[in-house]
């Protein structure tokens, strides 16, 4: 393939993805055996030290649906004085909007879903009382000048409903924008999508939602997340969600397993001569890190592939 035929191929990719780094909270939520606050907080803290911008730090949801991450507040006042990244906090109501402000939290998300089942199985309530909640949340932010991010779940694909309709979520993705969403992602909660379903998602949240304020979340249950990504960035996002070592899992959403790596993220923008400023060695640092804790290996065929070629260039 000649060179001009490679960037006419590529040439609707940004020079720059943005990545938010979620796996100190959606990689970590469904872990059945608590983990140390300590651990997380080192963990972010390796995250950052590898140039991520936006570290997803934890969520301040009942502690009776998500008991891992009972030490919101903690993890928090921890990671006060860290610099050089944004750290994003899930709320899923004004209890835990209050509560995240109280402890220092300079952005939040709120996380409506796609699928009416899914909202209940999750929130406790529909898509319409959830949304009534988001938009409480959003002006109560708008009026401390706290970014509000929303994301979406389900948008492909539902655990309990099946096939979502992508007008379904250009209805919630509308309700966000015009709520004050500074943005919107994506969720592909149970990994199922594949770029024949994400194709019509994104055009019809294209029709309602301005492009660049527009992420994506893919989960890897089926092996698609990158393909996924890949088809995502040729039609304009710019920023995408994933998650160290692939750690992650819905704790309502059963079967589905973790996020995409972040490390398989960077590998292929790094192929790809996109920037975003993530050094893949020290990622890979905070990946061993945290799979060593958990005793597992690393869900990032990228890392494990990469740490066997330099475990093998060592002994040569
Ligand atoms: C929304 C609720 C709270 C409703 O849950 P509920 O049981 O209906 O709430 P409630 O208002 O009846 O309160 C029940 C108890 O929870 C307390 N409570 C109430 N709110 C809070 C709060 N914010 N923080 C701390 N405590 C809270 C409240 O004070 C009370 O305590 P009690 O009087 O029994 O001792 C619950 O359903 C909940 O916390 N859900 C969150 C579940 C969750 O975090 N799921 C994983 C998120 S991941 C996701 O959604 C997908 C995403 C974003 O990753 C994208 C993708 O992957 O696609």
């Amino acid at each position: 393939m000649t060179d001009t035929t490679m960037l006419q191929l590529l040439k609707t990719i940004p020079y720059h993805v943005k990545i938010v780094e979620v796996g100190a909270r959606d990689g970590l939520q469904n872990e059945k055996a608590i983990i140390p606050t300590n651990i997380k907080v080192e963990l972010i803290e390796l995250l950052v030290s590898s140039g991520l911008s936006v570290v997803e730090a934890t969520s301040f949801v009942s502690p009776k649906w998500v008991p891992q991450l009972a030490d919101a507040k903690d993890v928090l006042a921890a990671i006060q004085n860290v610099e050089g990244a944004r750290f994003p906090v899930l709320t899923p109501n004004l209890k835990g909007f209050e509560a995240a402000v109280a402890a220092g939290a300079k952005e939040v998300a709120v996380f409506p879903a796609a699928s009416e089942s899914f909202s209940k199985a999750n929130l406790n309530c529909g898509i319409e009382d959830n949304l009534a909640r988001c938009r409480d949340i959003a002006s109560a932010a708008g009026s401390l000048s706290i970014p509000v991010r929303g994301y979406i779940s389900c948008v492909v694909g539902c655990p309990l409903e099946g096939s979502i309709a992508p007008e379904k979520v250009a209805y919630v993705a509308k309700s966000l924008y015009e709520m004050g969403c500074a943005e919107i992602s994506l969720g592909d909660t149970i990994g199922v999508g594949t770029p024949g379903t994400v194709i019509p998602m994104l055009e019809a949240v294209f029709d309602v939602v301005p492009t660049d304020m527009l992420a994506v979340h893919f989960h890897d249950t089926y092996g698609q997340a990158l393909s996924n990504i890949l088809i995502s960035l040729q039609m304009g996002i710019s920023t995408v969600d994933s998650s160290v070592a692939g750690l992650g899992g819905c704790p309502y959403a059963k079967g589905a397993t973790g996020n995409v790596a972040t490390e398989d993220v960077v590998y292929m923008l790094n192929g790809l001569g996109v920037k975003t400023n993530v050094d893949l060695g020290k990622l890979m640092l905070a990946g061993d890190f945290i799979c060593k804790h958990l005793g597992r290996a690393s869900g990032s065929k990228a890392a494990t592939a990469l740490s066997k070629v330099t475990s093998h260039a060592s002994k040569l």
